[in-house]
């Protein structure tokens, strides 16, 4: 059954591609998937590919371990440094507790050959403060491991966030997979613990047992001189030269588990969060399927990996304990036939030494699983250093775009967009808009009208040409509001109460209230307030699951009209919107003085714009650009809130609008 599970885990990776496949993503995703990593190694990508599949103790992971101890322990002043100095002293006097305990054994012994009641009664008092005293520094070595443990997280972790979530490097990640980073989530969350986890508990495994062999054979050898301990010390040595030299690549294999797992995890958040439409199309069976691929993929993997661990397991506990201890008996023997020490000398002697012998045994054992640990450690760096190279050079690709602080327009000059699979979308594009100039935008589906918006906000890179515009979101123009806003198709619901999603990126503030009730008046969304005694403080575990399509684009839309951008690209904005008002809630951007960009299929809200963008997508790059005759919604405030209460009465139809 084994070399079944060993040849399908062998196997993995292709299947991994077979899939892929069978899960629906579309060839073009994936071919731009490859054709992007390939442009972004050659970018950036030389330091992750390099380590790319090397999970081994070596060289790279050396550096790779330098280079992260550095992040943990970022100077002898701070308190990783401290922890770790505390730890070490827990761990010698751990050492010398344990040493105390097997002499006072050996005394113990020999009060009990020697009939000695008084002595007896003083070590059994050792004892007592010895237990207490091993007792608390136990306890203490187990919290400073997860102290350690904690700390070194939550500094790597600050580390990573600062490198993911600069310049959108999140976004080049998960969508345009630039960086070849998979379920960067599974690695934030569950691979920077176990890194932090395995290095803490490293350290104290290794400091107590060296510190336990010197001891204990300086300790041994007064009555037992270094020669048996050499022959002994030798045969560990060689022995575990031998188990290291044929044992599996451990590290490659812990950071093929974590890849797995998150590919599992990654595939039930997936279900969670397209829930209602599977549920519509009643996906269940096809879900299950692609889940229990993902969870045989997985189970594969681990029973091959276990049972390499139960091989491995067997060779590890014979070599360096069993066998170990048919060795240890004589050498810990044989010097007291020759010694001229009393028979209850010997017998304290020998159990002190057999105790010390029996620890420094386990010791050694334990170094020489040492590498065990760093195989583990190597798995877990492998994947820690890939997940910051990738970011941080995702952080650091250039840009196209020029952002000045002022609202003087954006400038296309000769932009050429391809999509990222290699297609041309636009090219040569050149245009100047100004402020107060909205621009309609048409072409059919997947000409790249999106995809100009994109490069315009950094998310792609144009293949040539410049832009020049103002900053971007919330970020603020001199004149202290925000320069560019953007409004999807299907707005972002942010976890968090009703005043936070119109707020939204600015963190919820009851300050402003009145201006947010204003604006989800301004969109019809007053009834939202009304429904519930919290009013503006409501708060829904997912707003995307309790409001409707048409619903979240009016929240899109109020958050537009919070913010007061000078600029606005609005993405099929209002596509779910019912058109007798769709007008209305655009009459009210341009009463606010924003600028446009609508990419719209509906043709009545061209009268809103003032130029008619129009894409070819004949796989020329073509577009026109049209001065539009300006018919436009006149109105202020005033007027527009009477059009709402109109509306809200039913006492309003198109022909009012267009006036
Ligand atoms: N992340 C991506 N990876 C690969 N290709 C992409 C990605 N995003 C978009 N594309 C491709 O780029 C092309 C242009 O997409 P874009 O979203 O700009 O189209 P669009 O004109 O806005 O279309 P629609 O009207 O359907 O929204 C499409 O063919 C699409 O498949």
């Amino acid at each position: 059954m084994y070399f079944r599970l060993v040849r399908e885990a062998t196997r993995a990776p292709r299947r991994d591609g077979a899939v892929r496949g069978e899960r629906g993503e579309s060839e073009a995703t994936v071919g731009t998937s490859r054709s992007v990593r390939e442009t972004s190694s050659a970018k950036g990508g030389a330091v992750v590919r390099r380590g790319r599949g090397a999970a081994a103790v070596d060289a790279t992971f050396a550096r790779r371990l330098r280079f992260l101890l550095g992040i943990v322990v970022p100077s002898w002043r701070s308190e990783e440094a401290f922890l770790l100095v505390t730890q070490s002293f827990a761990l010698v006097s751990r050492s010398f507790i344990s040493l105390r305990i097997a002499e006072k054994g050996g005394d113990g012994m020999r009060c009990v050959m020697e009939r000695d009641w008084r002595g007896a009664q003083v070590v059994l008092a050792d004892f007592f403060v010895s237990g207490v005293a091993a007792a608390v520094v136990n306890s203490a070595l187990k919290y400073l491991t997860n102290s350690i443990t904690t700390c070194f997280r939550e500094r790597l972790t600050l580390y990573v966030h600062d490198a993911y979530l600069s310049h959108r490097a999140y976004y080049k990640a998960a969508v345009l997979r630039h960086g070849d980073l998979d379920n960067a989530d599974q690695r934030v969350a569950e691979d920077l613990h176990q890194f932090c986890s395995t290095m803490s508990d490293l350290y104290a495994r290794t400091f107590k047992p060296l510190l336990d062999v010197i001891l204990s054979t300086k300790r041994m050898s007064e009555t037992m001189g270094y020669s048996g301990l050499f022959i002994l010390y030798t045969y560990f040595g060689l022995s575990g030269a031998m188990v290291r030299a044929f044992s599996p690549p451990f590290g490659e294999y812990i950071a093929q588990t974590q890849k797995r797992e998150g590919e599992f995890r990654r595939d039930h958040a997936r279900l969670i969060q397209h829930a209602e439409e599977v549920a519509f199309l009643d996906g269940s069976a096809r879900e299950k399927q692609i889940l229990n691929n993902s969870l045989h993929e997985l189970t594969t993997w681990s029973h091959f990996y276990y049972y390499a661990q139960f091989k491995q397991g067997i060779v590890d506990q014979y070599a360096l304990k069993y066998f170990a201890s048919m060795i240890g008996w004589p050498v810990l023997a044989v010097p007291f036939f020759y010694s001229n020490l009393t028979p209850s000398e010997i017998a304290a002697r020998y159990k002190e030494n057999d105790t010390l012998i029996k620890s420094a045994s386990g010791s050694i054992g334990d170094l020489m699983l040492v590498y065990k640990k760093l195989q583990r450690l190597a798995g877990f760096t492998a994947r820690v250093t890939e997940l910051i190279e990738s970011v941080e050079s995702l952080s650091t690709e250039p840009s196209t775009v020029h952002v000045t602080g002022d609202d003087d327009g954006m400038h296309f000059d000769r932009v050429t967009v391809h999509a990222p699979d290699g297609r041309l979308l636009v090219k040569d594009l050149t245009l100047h808009i100004k402020p107060g100039e909205s621009v309609f935008i048409t072409g059919a589906n997947g000409a790249g009208k999106t995809s100009i918006f994109r490069v315009l906000a950094g998310l792609w890179q144009a293949s040539s040409g410049n832009i020049t515009r103002p900053v971007q979101g919330l970020a603020t123009t001199v004149d202290g509001e925000a320069a560019i806003f953007y409004v999807p198709q299907r707005p972002y619901l942010v976890s968090g109460t009703l005043r936070d999603q119109i707020m939204y990126p600015l963190p919820g503030n009851a300050a402003c209230d009145d201006d947010v009730f204003e604006c989800l008046q301004l969109a019809n969304l007053v009834k939202l307030v009304d429904a519930s005694p919290d009013g503006l403080s409501r708060s829904e575990h997912d707003w995307a699951n309790v409001l409707s399509g048409g619903e979240k684009q009016r929240i899109g839309l109020a958050r537009l009209y919070f913010h007061r951008p000078t600029f606005a690209i609005l993405d099929e904005a209002t596509s779910a919107i019912n058109p007798d008002e769709e007008g209305l809630l655009y009459a009210h951007i341009e009463t606010l003085g924003i600028t446009a960009f609508s990419i719209a299929h509906r043709l009545e809200l061209k009268r809103f714009h003032a130029l008619h963008l129009h894409l070819a997508a004949d796989g020329t790059g073509k577009w026109s650009l049209k001065d539009l005759r300006r018919i436009s919604f006149m109105g202020n405030l005033e007027s527009i809130k009477s059009l709402r209460r109109s509306i809200d009465a039913g006492a309003l139809n198109e022909s009012t609008m267009s006036n």
